[in-house]
């Protein structure tokens, strides 16, 4: 489902700063040899994240769900000097091609990543975050959210990838709810709930939750 019309999306990406070389290789690669290429960021979701990363300053970002790079390199891209991005996924299939393409974006120093299950690699991490990316598994969005909550920094934000699901959130199909889009809707619900937080839903490709620790 298209959330808006497609030209309008194009005109969109029209005024958004465009790909360079190396997230153009990195989703041409990925449409190329991997499977589920859509989970990939894209051109506007992955200046946003840049252009946040840039306006917050932080000196940690943890990002749950790498894939293939591409989020890590436009968030690693907007760090400052000393700041650093630890990023996890569970698979290391994709691992000798991620690590090439970090290599190449010239982003190895400033990016931390880590291969095996989020639930548990998280745990065992030191330190607080400023900024937390939540794109993996959508079953366990919630779990991730507890998990990182009571370590982000004051003023610290945590984003999370797909919270509108392709619209399936609103549930106003003959179709029964499957597995995600309940774990979604939870999640909807839980950060909105939160008075740990201030939140908003930006309607951005498939919907980012952003929300702000208090
Ligand atoms: C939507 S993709 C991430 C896309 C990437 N952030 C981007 O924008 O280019 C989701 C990733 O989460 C990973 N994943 C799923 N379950 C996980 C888990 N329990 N722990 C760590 N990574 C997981 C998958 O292997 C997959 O690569």
């Amino acid at each position: 489902m298209e959330f808006i019309d497609p030209a309008l999306l194009a005109y969109c990406q029209d005024h958004t700063s465009p790909e360079d070389d190396i997230l153009k290789h990195i989703d041409r690669e990925t449409h190329a040899r991997v499977m589920m290429p859509r989970m990939l960021s894209g051109q506007l979701q992955g200046k946003t994240l840049e252009l946040f990363t840039k306006m917050l300053n932080p000196s940690v970002i943890l990002e749950i769900g790498t894939y293939t790079g591409y989020s890590a390199v436009c968030m690693a891209r907007g760090l400052s000097r000393g700041g650093k991005l630890i990023t996890l996924d569970i698979n290391d299939e994709l691992e000798e091609m991620v690590r090439g393409f970090f290599a190449k974006a010239g982003l190895t120093e400033k990016i931390d990543y880590r291969l095996g299950n989020a639930l548990e690699l998280i745990p065992g991490l030191e330190g607080n975050f400023d900024m937390v990316f939540i794109d993996a598994d959508k079953i366990n969005y919630g779990k991730y959210y507890d998990l990182v909550i009571d370590r982000m920094n004051k003023g610290g934000i945590i984003l999370a990838d797909n919270v509108l699901w392709s619209g399936k959130i609103l549930g106003n199909t003959e179709k029964k709810i499957d597995k995600d889009t309940q774990a979604l809707i939870n999640f909807n619900k839980m950060v909105q709930e939160d008075p740990r937080v201030e939140n908003v839903l930006l309607p951005i490709r498939d919907g980012i939750m952003m929300a702000r620790k208090l």
